[in-house]
């Protein structure tokens, strides 16, 4: 079959193939040795953050949300898997009638994270918690990754208005549309991307093009049929100065505009767009000011990222808000997260739940078996947080009066902790299939994140070379997970033995 005809043919696209093959072979393997139905624990998180930055904001739920709501397999689905893939009917027939009947518990969106603790659990039957990890794992690791970039640079900026400008520059539609959502939930106060204004209730914000001035031939002319627009619609203007000489004619042409059109009120602003932004932007203020417009603002654009920004405050410049797009957008340097999803628990031949463990030389890698909950601690007199504190789920921390935190892999590494509050981090958003949790607004889950950022002491919150955030586990926890390393690693010499 040629793809045109393929193409045709499973028109009813769905969600549930977004995943990778080898999910459908094990749940095929699942069902044909009649396990898919026992209850399997698995848990979502990354081992190392992102852009050297102490923490991560994490994004993502919305679309798990939506994602796992609809998750079922279209009639072309299945035609597809039967027709193409060769899958026989009757596991088709299991596939058909599955949906998600389990139950997820998550952070929050702009909540804080780090590495090597669960942003997610799923708990469900082992064919539905398997088959929706692909899926998962896509949307954390690219929302989580823009949120935290976004973070990185609002940091840099300081107060100053930030908006996102990538959507040309994402990885297609998909990631332009939520990435500009993530970097919403990381500070930005708005984005370019009118899409997500329409979605999520993001505030939408824009200047215009070089094209708008090329396409009228003379600046002067583009400026005032532009403002006159403006002018008519009651709308603040930001005009684009450097298409031809940013000193030489862009910030004249502006501002005898807005002095003919007599729109002092509407001039919003210039924006810089290439050229050396500081000694423009200097230039232009003094420009600016002598000629009364004292409130108009600079903005700059131009493959911005954190970096150029401290450079060009540290120079100066007189930038009074940032548009960034490529770097931001694409996370630039650092194209991805690399959160991965792991089994820790599932039932065995006679109905108990047992820990499982994925065992490595690096012991970071090790996995920590069972079923847990994730706290963090709060000091109750200082109002920071000491750290994040793993334990199994009928442990009880906050009753715990002296808790002892200890790193869980240098375990000398410890301290005690009195007067503290024990927060749980993660919601309940999935029960029995159903949806229990409501989502907040755009701009809460952004306060959220900025609320967040307070517990954090400075120290885990520069740009570079932050300190290690403490991410322990009790001790049961930890004591659970040395039992089964032994015992994984007495049945592995059982079996070499045997060989
Ligand atoms: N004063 C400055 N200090 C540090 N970096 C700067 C300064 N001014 C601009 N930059 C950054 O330097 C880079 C310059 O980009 P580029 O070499 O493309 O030059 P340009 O002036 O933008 O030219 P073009 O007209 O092609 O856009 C951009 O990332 C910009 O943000
Ligand atoms: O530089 P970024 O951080 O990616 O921000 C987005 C960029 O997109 C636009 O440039 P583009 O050359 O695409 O179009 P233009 O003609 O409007 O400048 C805009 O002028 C910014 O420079
Ligand atoms: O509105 C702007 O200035 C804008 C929008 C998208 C990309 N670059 C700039």
């Amino acid at each position: 079959m040629d793809n045109v005809q393929q193409i045709n043919k499973y028109a009813d696209d769905s969600l549930a193939l977004h995943t990778d093959l080898y999910q459908v072979n094990m749940v095929e393997t699942y069902w044909a040795e009649g396990m898919s139905e026992r209850r399997a624990v698995f848990e979502l998180f990354f081992r190392k953050l992102p852009f050297g930055n102490g923490y991560a904001i994490f994004a993502g739920l919305e679309r798990i949300i939506e994602y796992v709501q609809s998750f079922g397999f279209t009639d072309s689905d299945l035609a597809y898997l039967h027709d193409e893939l060769g899958y026989e009917e009757d596991f088709l027939a299991y596939l058909k009638q599955l949906r998600f009947t389990g139950k997820i518990t998550a952070m929050r969106e702009g909540e804080l994270v780090f590495g090597n603790e669960a942003i997610l659990r799923v708990e469900g039957t082992l064919a539905e918690a398997q088959f929706i990890e692909t899926a998962l794992l896509n949307i954390v690791n690219y929302q989580t990754l823009i949120a935290t970039k976004a973070s990185r640079i609002r940091n840099a900026v300081g107060d100053a208005p930030l908006l996102e400008f990538g959507t040309r520059r994402a990885h297609e539609m998909d990631a332009a549309l939520w990435g500009s959502r993530a970097a919403i939930i990381g500070g930005c106060d708005a984005t370019s991307n009118v899409r997500c204004g329409k979605r999520f209730g993001a505030k939408v914000s824009g200047t215009h093009a070089h094209a708008m001035v090329q396409a009228m031939l003379d600046e002067y002319e583009a400026f005032l049929r532009y403002a006159k627009r403006q002018k008519q619609m009651n709308r603040k203007c930001v005009f684009l100065i450097d298409t031809y000489d940013t000193l030489k004619s862009g910030i004249h042409n502006a501002i005898k505009v807005v002095k003919e059109l007599g729109i002092k009120d509407l001039f919003e602003g210039v924006r810089l767009d290439s050229g050396d932004l500081a000694y423009l932007s200097k230039e232009v203020r003094k420009l600016l000011d002598k000629a009364g417009f004292k409130e108009t603002r600079i903005y700059a654009s131009n493959d911005l990222d954190e970096y150029t920004v401290l450079n060009l405050k540290s120079q100066g410049a007189v930038i009074d808000a940032w548009g960034i797009g490529t770097k931001l957008i694409t996370a630039y340097d650092q194209p991805a997260l690399g959160a991965v999803y792991k089994i820790v628990a599932i039932e065995d031949d006679h109905g108990k739940m047992v820990d499982t463990i994925k065992i490595s030389g690096n012991p970071e890698k090790v996995t920590t078996p069972g079923r847990k909950k994730l706290y963090r601690i709060i000091n109750l007199v200082n109002h920071r947080s000491e750290g994040d504190y793993i334990a199994l789920e009928e442990e009880k921390p906050q009753e715990e009066g002296r808790l002892k935190m200890f790193h869980p892999v240098y375990t000398y590494i410890s301290k005690f902790v009195t007067n503290y509050e024990a927060r749980e981090l993660h919601a309940d958003i999935f029960l029995g299939g159903k949806l229990v949790y409501e989502l907040p607004g755009l701009y809460e889950v952004q306060a959220f994140a900025k609320g967040n950022l307070e517990l954090l002491w400075d120290e885990y919150k520069r740009n570079q070379n932050p300190e290690d955030y403490p991410v322990d586990l009790s001790q049961r926890c930890w004591d659970n997970k040395m039992n089964l390393i032994h015992a994984m690693k007495e049945k592995a010499e059982g079996v070499v033995k045997e060989t």
